[in-house]
């Protein structure tokens, strides 16, 4: 077989339902340069003819001679007829998109050995017959549309362990959906003689179905919304068990409270503001591991130790950050023991280090650029230090970089309220952001069943992302954010996005050497610390697909080739498998899709290998809010987090 054999197959096709369809397939045009056709190898993989004015009856033996074909789409045609016995030929074929012609017939059993098969959307047809348990052939089958048809009798138990969408609705069928598909949401079923799972009960089926069955309906009532995937509505509790929950919170919340007050207690009995100083003076400190020594050298108060391992929050008694850093400054650069503020602050510091120093310290994380700390005040007001690591940039030089970072100011960027510097210490203080990162939101717990965050929020957060970091760049030609990710898009209260951390890679020096391979750098960046703007656009376009996908790009395998995220998502979309890429979790939301897949375009502009080919921030932030706004009549209102109202997690 060769392109030759290709080409010919082609035009007997275009000959017997494309005649006057299909101008550019002639002799004079090189083969895989047709309307619809793609090369891969000097032989067709794909052939694309939605909505071609095809005509007809597919011949028999002419598509099975495209042996090379991945992709088959002849979606919304006027073919007629059955589909040829020939297409088990095309053993490398994963993808068939026949939907809205008029085929009639059964489902060949051709169609059942193509092993390969991911896709296959047979929808608005004519296609009759029962739907055959061969179905359970195709072991890799994604995505099964039969809906729209004349199928009848019952479903047979299907089991495909990748099938994540389905739906049989608008056909003759009736029985009991098998318990395999019991997952799938009501609309998968809708316009059918079928009862069971999402439908409801079938007669004779009791509410109680044993323990532990993966389709068990809720006692009582809501039968139709057990599936649950389809629904947007949220459960509602009853009064007993609202009230039960409040009283446990309150109870909860005043233990909480009461040990705090104990613990505070303690350490100021302990810990007075001289005697943190006093005990600041002698406090030693390792390089990587931050141990607070009392003046005999033993580990001081409770064995403050706030090591490098960042997973489990451990908390200091004195503000092991500040204190070992103002312990420093006696020394030899004889530098000011000032915390330098910025913005608003700068004229009336509401804080200084000392208050730092009584701060009770806790590890927040510990990323590239060094670790993070929540230290709380004894105001109460709680605030983000983060401890640089590797910054050996002279002090002229970093205090005239930490000032541009500083004159950012903007709503949607998390304000970089002070610094302190010392020869042996740079501290970054942040307003502290309770909600923590977009990271943790969405790629945290998830096993645990709870719901991560909803549609509307996503692209709320996206936006506002969009927006800070175009605000940073719109600060200068070669401003740049330099580390865009999801762990430093962090949240407020309302779940509301603020950009964080911007300027930092500016900060580092020569032996930075970055320790984590990070999937959102853009392939041109070699040095981290030569940011740029279409770099971030990258980063961001990456940031995108993963709201969009819910998988996080920085687990490298992203599926079982290894690709990188924007590189898979393309690769999937290529194949118009497009709804596949999108995070499962948001498929249960209505009218969203079209959104979806217009933001999911815009992610792989942005992630364009080529900086050129990729947009400015600032455009991406414009087309952002366009989608919204296209989108928002579409909507039920329930779907929109409104104005102080919690969105549902
Ligand atoms: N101002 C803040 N308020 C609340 N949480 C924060 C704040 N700044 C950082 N964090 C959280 O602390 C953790 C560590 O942050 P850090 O910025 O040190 O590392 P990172 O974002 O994982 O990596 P990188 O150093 O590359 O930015 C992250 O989970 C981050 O979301």
């Amino acid at each position: 077989d060769d392109l030759n054999t290709d080409a010919q197959a082609l035009q007997a096709l275009r000959s017997a339902v494309g005649k006057s369809a299909l101008p550019s397939w002639n002799s004079s045009t090189p083969t895989c340069n047709w309307q619809g056709v793609t090369c891969e190898n000097g032989r067709v993989t794909e052939l694309r003819l939605p909505g071609a004015g095809l005509m007809g009856t597919l011949p028999s033996n002419v598509l099975g001679n495209l042996s090379a074909l991945r992709t088959l789409s002849l979606r919304y045609n006027a073919l007629t007829g059955p589909i040829p016995d020939d297409l088990s030929r095309l053993s490398e074929l994963r993808a068939i998109y026949f939907q809205h012609n008029s085929f009639s017939g059964e489902v060949p059993a051709s169609v059942f050995t193509l092993k390969n098969l991911v896709r296959l959307d047979l929808a608005g047809n004519k296609f009759s017959g029962e739907i055959s348990p061969d179905f359970n052939k195709l072991n890799r089958l994604g995505t099964l549309f039969l809906d729209g048809n004349s199928f009848t009798g019952e479903i047979p138990k299907l089991d495909l362990p990748t099938l994540s969408q389905f739906n049989v609705s608008y056909n003759k069928l009736n029985g009991s959906i098998p318990k395999s598909l019991r997952k799938m949401p009501k609309d998968s079923f809708l316009g059918t003689g079928l009862c069971g799972g999402p439908l409801g009960l079938c007669p004779g089926e009791t509410a109680l179905t044993p323990a532990g069955s993966p389709e068990g309906q809720p006692a009582g009532g809501g039968a139709a919304d057990a599936g649950g995937a389809s629904s947007t509505k949220k459960k509602k509790l009853s009064g007993g068990a609202i009230a039960g929950i409040a009283i446990g919170c309150v109870f909860g919340v005043l233990l909480l409270l009461a040990l705090i007050f104990f613990l505070c207690r303690k350490k100021s009995s302990s810990s007075t503001p001289a005697a943190a100083v006093e005990k600041g003076r002698d406090l030693q400190m390792a390089p990587m591991d931050m141990e607070l020594k009392g003046q005999n050298g033993s580990a001081a108060g409770n064995g403050a130790h706030v090591g490098a391992a960042a997973a489990a929050p451990a908390v200091a008694t004195t503000a092991a950050v500040a204190a070992a850093a103002a312990a420093k400054t006696g020394g030899a650069t004889g530098g000011s023991k000032k915390l330098i503020f910025f913005g608003p602050m700068a004229a009336a510091p509401p804080f200084d280090l000392e208050d730092l120093l009584r701060a009770s310290a806790e590890v927040l994380g510990k990323g590239a650029f060094g670790t993070a700390y929540k230290a709380v005040m004894e105001s109460g007001s709680a605030v983000a230090v983060k401890r640089l690591k590797d910054v050996d940039l002279p002090e002229p030089e970093f205090r005239e970089r930490i000032a541009a970072i500083g004159a950012v100011q903007h709503e949607l960027v998390v304000p970089l309220r002070a610094y302190y510097f010392s020869k042996d210490e740079k501290l970054l203080v942040y307003d502290y952001m309770s909600m923590g990162s977009l990271s943790a939101l969405l790629h945290g717990n998830r096993a645990s069943g709870r719901t991560p965050l909803d549609w509307e929020t996503r692209s709320a957060i996206a936006l506002a992302a969009a927006r800070g970091v175009a605000h940073i760049h719109s600060t200068g030609p070669t401003a740049s954010h330099g580390n865009i990710k999801s762990s430093n898009v962090l949240l407020t209260k309302n779940y509301e996005a603020r950009v964080s951390d911007h300027g930092l890679p500016t900060l580092v020096g020569p032996s930075f050497s970055p320790t984590r391979v990070s999937g959102y750098r853009a392939p041109e960046v070699t040095d981290i610390r030569r940011v740029s703007q279409k770099a971030d656009v990258y980063s961001f376009g990456v940031l995108l697909l993963e709201l969009l996908t819910g998988k996080a790009p920085t687990h490298a395998v992203v599926n079982e080739e290894g690709l990188d995220l924007p590189r898979w998502v393309q690769s999937v979309v290529r194949e118009e498998w497009t709804a596949e890429v999108f995070d499962q979790e948001l498929l249960r939301y209505q009218n969203v899709e079209e959104e979806m897949v217009q933001l999911l375009q815009l992610a792989i502009d942005c992630s364009a290998q080529h900086p050129d080919r990729r947009p400015s921030m600032s455009e991406v932030a414009a087309r952002i809010d366009e989608i919204r706004r296209s989108s928002l009549g579409d909507r039920p209102a329930t779907d929109s987090a409104g104005e102080g109202e919690e969105p549902s997690l």
